[in-house]
């Protein structure tokens, strides 16, 4: 199999961890994804996952019910080492070894998260985990992939998710909306595209962070990816340097 990426970063939604069920893990979706992680690490790829939590907890919503927002946060980014334990075992599963870190330390559940642990763990084979987004409340795990993707030098971040790719609208609220096959960082920007929050698309764009959209849901979809095969969307510079 030929690939375009040496290293990249994957972010998958929590939600999308639920798979049918709505909420929680399911395992099959689990088992999905970590076979599609092994196949493109078989194929030389170094690969870092970060993981939503949404599935289980979302700090924004926690304090619409009355949580305090700092505290709702941190439950959040518990969720996702929930979520990234639950990825490591299916990972063990298909025989991929993988390295759990998390950004706020809790050893031995995780190593302490740095640039060179995760780096090391790939340089071995292994897939880097990186939990609890960025380790600070009032962002989400899609900022925290746009960070650990740019510290590490991914050539790019994957988005891994439920619908196809980015739409003219959010595709599972307005069925009239279409698909970009390509689309700068700015078009993103001034339509005020809800695919992924504007803190992680504007680290993307000032640090050159190439951002691409897939259906993580379809078997087969992350091969084709890497392998420069059309599928989903890419965010882009344009040549003026937007
Ligand atoms: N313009 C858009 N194009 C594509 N998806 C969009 C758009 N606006 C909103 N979305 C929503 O963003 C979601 C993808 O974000 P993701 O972080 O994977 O999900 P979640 O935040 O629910 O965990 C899609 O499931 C889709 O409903
Ligand atoms: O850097 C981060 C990343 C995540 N979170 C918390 O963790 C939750 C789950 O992450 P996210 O909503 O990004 O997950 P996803 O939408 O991908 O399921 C968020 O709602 C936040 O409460 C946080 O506080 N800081």
């Amino acid at each position: 199999m030929k690939t375009i990426y040496k290293r990249i970063l994957l972010k998958l939604s929590g939600e999308s961890l639920a798979g049918e069920q709505g909420f929680g893990i399911d395992q099959q979706r689990v088992a999905d994804y970590s076979e599609q992680i092994k196949e493109i690490v078989d194929a030389g790829v170094e690969v870092a996952v970060v993981i939503g939590g949404g599935n289980i907890f979302r700090g924004l919503k926690g304090a619409a019910q009355g949580v305090d927002r700092v505290k709702g946060d941190y439950m959040g980014m518990l969720a996702t080492v929930i979520n990234s334990l639950a990825l490591s075992s299916g990972l063990d599963a298909v025989g991929q070894p993988s390295q759990v870190l998390t950004a706020v330390g809790m050893f031995p559940i995780g190593e302490q998260y740095s640039k060179w642990r995760a780096i090391e763990a790939m340089q071995q084979g292994k897939v880097a985990i990186m939990s609890c987004g960025t380790g600070n409340p009032f962002f989400t795990t899609d900022t925290g992939s746009a960070l650990r993707g740019i510290e590490v030098g991914a050539d790019v971040m994957l988005k891994g998710t439920r619908v196809d790719g980015i739409y003219t609208a959010d595709p599972e609220k307005d069925p009239t909306a279409t698909k970009f096959d390509r689309i700068t960082y700015d078009e993103i920007y001034r339509r005020g595209l809800k695919v992924m929050d504007m803190t992680a698309t504007i680290m993307c764009k000032e640090n050159n962070l190439p951002i691409h959209v897939f259906n993580m849901d379809v078997k087969g979809n992350l091969r084709k990816v890497v392998s420069g095969e059309p599928c989903g969307t890419v965010v882009y510079q344009d040549n003026t340097g937007r």
